[in-house]
């Protein structure tokens, strides 16, 4: 990490460091609100030339502290394993949903989640490079709760039908088996009366080295 003006990392009490973290969460959904009006504006084009010249010094404020990478995988102060800077779950990131994923009793995983215009593909639709990303995470995220966890070796997609936007939506998986370092998994992403939109299996591998909670 980069630190300017004399700033240094124990400046940062614990307690600071989690409102700090609601404030990056809070700064990650209001970009993402700010994507969604991004491909939805309609506004005329002087105004879309000011609001870009707005930006522009935001972005300039945001860049004067910067980190060499996102925030990594760490353990939240309930203990519970988060990953701010994650494209799929990260609440600091616009990029994510951010996807929220449970894990039931029987190690199984579900998140419920809805899809924003940005994410559009075929038109109307959403792309089916961000279905199979979302998948990819939550097979992932099966195989850790599963005590397998890895990096995707394999992932195979099915579109059975297009994925609208702005819709509630369930995603799950499951753990199907395991030989050594493979782990072979399922899910899909569902309608709310469980009509199967996209279905996915996957094999992740546990690279030599890692442990079985994951990278060490
Ligand atoms: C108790 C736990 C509590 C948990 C709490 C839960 C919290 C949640 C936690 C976390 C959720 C996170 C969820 C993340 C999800 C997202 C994941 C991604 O997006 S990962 C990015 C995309 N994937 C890559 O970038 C991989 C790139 N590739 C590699 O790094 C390597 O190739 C790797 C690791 C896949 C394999 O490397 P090697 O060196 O370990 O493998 P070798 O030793 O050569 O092979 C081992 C066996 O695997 C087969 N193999 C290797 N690669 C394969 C492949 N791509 N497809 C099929 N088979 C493959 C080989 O044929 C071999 O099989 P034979 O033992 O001979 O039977």
């Amino acid at each position: 990490m980069f630190y300017y003006g004399g700033m240094t990392p124990d400046l940062a009490s614990a307690g600071n460091a989690e409102a700090r973290q609601a404030a990056l969460a809070t700064l990650g959904g209001q970009t993402r609100e700010l994507i969604d009006a991004v491909v939805l504006t309609d506004v005329p084009e002087d105004e879309i030339t000011a609001v870009t010249a707005e930006l522009a010094a935001l972005t300039g404020r945001l860049r004067t502290l910067q980190r060499t990478a996102p925030q990594s995988f760490e353990a939240g102060p309930d203990g519970v394993p988060r990953h701010p800077g994650n494209a799929v779950i990260g609440s600091a990131n616009p990029h994510a949903l951010p996807l929220i994923v449970e894990s039931t009793p029987e190690r199984t995983v579900r998140a419920e989640l809805a899809f924003r215009p940005s994410h559009e593909g075929p038109p109307g639709w959403v792309h089916g490079g961000v279905s199979a990303m979302i998948l990819d995470h939550l097979l992932g995220h099966a195989a850790a709760v599963a005590g397998s966890p890895g990096m995707t070796g394999t992932l195979s997609v099915r579109y059975r039908r297009p994925v609208p936007y702005g819709e509630p939506l369930l995603a799950t998986a499951e753990h199907t088996r395991s030989e050594g370092r493979k782990t072979w998994v399922e899910g899909r992403i569902a309608l709310p009366d469980g009509t199967v939109l996209v279905e996915a299996t996957g094999l992740f591998i546990t690279p030599s080295g890692w442990g079985r909670s994951g990278p060490e």
